[in-house]
């Protein structure tokens, strides 16, 4: 039995992280915890998250210290904004804790990137560089050696799924760059209030056009440079993207399928289409992707879905702990 700490865990990807992990067998939540002056301090999860009535009612605790939280823990999953994972990660690696982070403060292996991007200045570069950037299907070797875990944004898990397979194995026209448009819910922008994410300014509508970090993420581990243009669409949760490509000349749509059925066969959180493009509502509220895609001449058309709190958050991150601690890779998330 491992114990572990919830940090952040009245948030949303954070409430999904204690709903995998209570009934987890291997695992045994020691605390959960907010910012030191959280006005959610001291109440029950379970209020706040009503769907853990019964079954989590756990305190929310401030922490100021994390000497106070850190005894026998041997996990410590951050579900914490990219500054506040920044601070605290270094922290709970120097108390002895594998670091699982589900912000974006490790994802990228280039400082120069944090300033423009996050809007602050890296502290660790020696961290991004031991950091292992958790797309589970593709990081099996290198998860199991690591203690600082980088889970993927959630908009980058979908795109890069979806196109990997394509790329390694030689069938994209690259001289195109892929062309990703992907709508999220509004819980990809957290749990906190702010006009924009409201019930009457949420409609449908393109943002962060040519400057969302997530560009530069997909892009660095793809190795390939793609245009990314996220949406804002008018419901709570899930990701949808649709991924336009143009594939080498001869390309046929075989070869595709063959790609994706190399790739992801053994790999039971990846569900693939044979025929058809799949729809948010058969992913939200489970751990999968799902992808599917469609072939005219050189044009390749890839759709990509998932529940952004899930496979692009909390579910990819209990399955990088299963991984990292050889469980089964799917304990605890179907
Ligand atoms: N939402 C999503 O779809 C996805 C989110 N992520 C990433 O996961 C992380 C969490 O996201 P999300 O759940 O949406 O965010 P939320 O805003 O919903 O939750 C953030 C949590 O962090 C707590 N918190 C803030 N400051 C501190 C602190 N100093 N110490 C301890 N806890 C603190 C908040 O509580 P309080 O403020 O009350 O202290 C809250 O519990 C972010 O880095 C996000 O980028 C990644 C993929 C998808
Ligand atoms: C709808 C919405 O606002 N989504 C968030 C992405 C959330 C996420 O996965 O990304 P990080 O972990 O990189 O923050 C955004 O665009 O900022």
């Amino acid at each position: 039995m491992l114990n572990t700490l919830i940090v952040g865990a009245s948030g949303y990807a954070g409430a999904e992280l204690v709903n995998y992990l209570y009934r987890h067998p291997h695992m045994n939540i020691t605390a959960l915890t907010v910012s030191a002056q959280s006005n959610d301090a001291g109440k029950l999860i379970s209020d706040l998250h009503p769907q853990l009535k019964g079954l989590v009612d756990m305190p929310l605790q401030a922490m100021s210290d994390i000497r106070e939280f850190t005894a026998g823990v041997d996990v410590v999953f951050l579900a914490t904004a990219h500054e506040v994972s920044h601070e605290l990660a270094p922290q709970f690696l120097a108390a002895g804790c594998v670091v699982i982070d589900l912000s974006g403060a490790f994802r990228v292996n280039d400082a120069g990137f944090y300033p423009r991007y996050y809007g602050f200045t890296h502290q660790h570069p020696e961290l991004l560089e031991q950091a292992v950037y958790g797309l589970a299907e593709w990081q099996s070797e290198k998860l199991k050696e690591t203690r600082l875990i980088s889970v993927p944004g959630c908009y980058p898990t979908a795109s890069q799924l979806a196109l990997k397979p394509l790329i390694d194995a030689g069938l994209l026209d690259l001289n195109q760059w892929p062309v990703i448009n992907a709508t999220s819910g509004v819980s990809g922008a957290g749990r906190k209030a702010a006009i924009s994410n409201s019930f009457c300014e949420v409609s449908l509508q393109p943002y962060g056009i040519f400057n969302h970090r997530h560009q530069p993420e997909i892009a660095v581990h793809l190795g390939t440079s793609v245009i990314f243009t996220p949406h804002l669409g008018n419901f709570p949760r899930g990701i949808l993207a649709t991924i336009t490509c143009r594939l080498n000349k001869g390309v046929t749509q075989q070869q595709v399928a063959d790609a994706f059925n190399a790739a992801y066969q053994h790999k039971p959180l990846v569900r693939l289409y044979d025929k058809g493009v799949p729809a948010l509502k058969n992913v939200v509220g489970l751990p999968f992707c799902d992808i599917g895609f469609a072939v005219q001449d050189e044009h390749l058309i890839v759709v990509a879905t998932e529940d952004n709190l899930l496979k692009g958050a909390a579910a990819q991150a209990v399955q990088c702990l299963n991984i990292r601690f050889g469980f089964a890779e799917t304990q605890s998330l179907i």
